[in-house]
């Protein structure tokens, strides 16, 4: 049954239900559409997701997923083999890399990489090593670089002991420390989910919005819910590792099986309605 905690989020719900079409749904896809696992190149979505949200995509304005891994990558582990897949919600958007990327009907969209990832790519290997960081891992992202620290022997020591010397080579390459779940990830400046949400809102003149997420990225999301001035609604993708969004949320969910009950109780609501 759809209920939020707060009278916010339940006036979001009800508008959602009452014009869906006029609202736009957006899901943070690691810890929210997909479980965490120690290897990023190993995250799928939750298999229920695909075909929940292909429901929804026909209901609503608009489904966003708006996530900090490149949009082409997102909409890849997205698509399990056999489908459905996210490529296959009605209307789809991604927008990746905290929002500087656009996917839309298979086609990307997406400016030069900064040159400070360049330097921060050449640099990052001999630090590591200096640090002795035994089982931390970067990802590559084109655009970013990601230092996952999940598989060090202590997780949260390595995150750290990174995090100084990794803000300081962020800052001789004017790039940005974004923290997330076991990771640092260096990063372009200028763009943050609660941005690109708020640009996307004005864009698709949305008189709703529910945004699901599960990391402190999120939270800047859930500031431009609330800053909109639209009814919305908040979403926690509850885990241990970050208690931050749960403390702020309309609606806690238990990870990304909670997310996939929501948004099949969102479908039914709106079949009822
Ligand atoms: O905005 P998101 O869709 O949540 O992406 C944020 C980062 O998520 C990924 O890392 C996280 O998920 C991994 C796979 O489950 C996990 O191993 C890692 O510890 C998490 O931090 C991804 O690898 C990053 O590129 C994303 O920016």
């Amino acid at each position: 049954m759809l209920k939020a905690r707060t009278a916010e989020g339940m006036s979001g719900l009800d508008a959602i239900v009452s014009d869906p079409r006029g609202a736009v749904i957006g899901l943070d896809f690691d810890g929210t559409l997909a479980p965490i696992v120690p290897d990023p190149t190993a995250a799928r979505v939750h298999p229920d997701a695909p075909a929940a949200l292909v429901e929804l995509g026909s209901l609503v304005g608009t489904v966003l997923v708006l996530t900090g891994r490149p949009a082409a990558v997102a909409v890849e582990y997205g698509s399990p083999p056999g489908g459905p897949g996210l490529a296959d919600v009605p209307g789809l958007v991604v927008l990746g890399q905290y929002g500087v990327e656009r996917w839309e009907a298979g086609e990307i969209v997406a400016p030069p990489p900064p040159p400070g990832v360049e330097h921060a790519r050449a640099e990052l290997p001999g630090l590591l090593d200096r640090l002795g960081t035994a089982g931390v891992r970067v990802e590559d992202k084109g655009r970013a670089l990601a230092v996952h620290t999940r598989r060090a022997a202590d997780p949260e020591a390595a995150l750290r002991a990174l995090r100084e010397p990794l803000e300081e080579l962020a800052r001789a390459a004017g790039l940005v420390v974004e923290p997330g779940r076991l990771v640092l990830e260096l990063r372009p400046p200028g763009m943050d989910k609660g941005r690109a949400l708020t640009a996307f809102l004005a864009e698709r003149s949305a008189r709703s919005v529910l945004y699901a997420g599960d990391d402190l990225g999120d939270l800047a999301a859930y500031d431009a819910v609330r800053a909109c001035g639209l009814p919305g609604v908040t979403v926690c993708s509850g885990s241990t590792e970050v208690t931050a969004l749960a403390e702020r949320a309309d609606i806690v969910v238990d990870g990304p099986d909670g997310v996939v009950a929501l948004l099949r109780d969102l479908v039914a609501a709106l079949r009822d309605r």
